[in-house]
């Protein structure tokens, strides 16, 4: 069978599909797994309003909430310290970005110099979903970068003015990698719905959609951030 080839859906984003192989994506899952347990773990984000979001999540370098933005430690969770970005998903991030460049150089300008210090893990169930958003608070302009892991989803990105159309509805399966950056950065985007069962069998992921985006936020380490979305 033929691969699905290299998209570039609009200038600065590009999808690469299947960008990690089986194994990889089962080392991934299995650390994904991992950063879920214990203390600064898997929790449920809430809308500003304060009512919980379907999807779970766990952060990693910086914690995020809509309400607070980039925090240190996991408020609105546990309250305990967010748990570090590996060296190893810095790394992985950077040869994304080298690597979506080497299709579209519009997506950043110096790819070698991206350097991820957050990173949030999504746990989608059938039902879970995610609203139109832009990714805006971050002080760096690098480009985000997005894996997927399980069950395939449609993923709609649409224009920098609007959470309207234009649009478009991409679908990111298992193992797929999406950059967005330069004239692409501050797209509006959603995770309009998973597509049950579609999961490869290999993974062994029982169901449901697990998305790794890493971010540089170009935040200093030792204030705690204001911004959020
Ligand atoms: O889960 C996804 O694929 C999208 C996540 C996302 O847009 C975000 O965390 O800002
Ligand atoms: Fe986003």
């Amino acid at each position: 069978m033929f691969g699905r080839p290299p998209l570039v859906p609009r200038s600065g984003a590009v999808l690469l599909p299947r960008w990690l192989g089986i194994e990889q994506q089962r080392q991934l899952l299995h650390a994904c797994r991992e950063w879920a347990r214990g203390a600064a773990g898997l929790h449920r984000p809430s809308m500003p309003d304060g009512t919980p979001m379907r999807v779970r999540s766990v952060c990693l370098g910086w914690h995020y909430s809509l309400r607070h933005g980039y925090t240190r430690t996991t408020v609105g969770a546990d309250g305990t310290p967010v748990k570090p970005l590996p060296g190893w998903l810095a790394d992985l991030a950077r040869r994304a970005v080298v690597e979506a460049a080497e299709l579209d150089d519009e997506v950043c300008g110096r790819p070698r110099d991206h350097k991820a210090d957050a990173a949030i893990v999504n746990f989608y169930d059938d039902e879970a979903r995610l609203g139109m958003h832009q990714d805006r608070a971050e002080e760096s302009g690098a480009p985000v970068v997005s894996l997927s892991l399980g069950n395939s989803c449609v993923f709609r990105f649409g224009n920098n003015e609007t959470r309207t159309r234009p649009w478009q509805d991409l679908i990111l399966h298992s193992g797929d990698l999406f950059v967005f950056g330069g004239p692409g950065r501050m797209a509006y985007h959603s995770v309009v719905r998973t597509l049950p069962g579609t999961a490869p069998a290999e993974l062994g992921i029982r169901g449901g959609r697990v998305s790794v985006t890493v971010r540089e936020t170009g935040l200093t380490p030792n204030l705690p951030a204001q911004r959020s979305r």
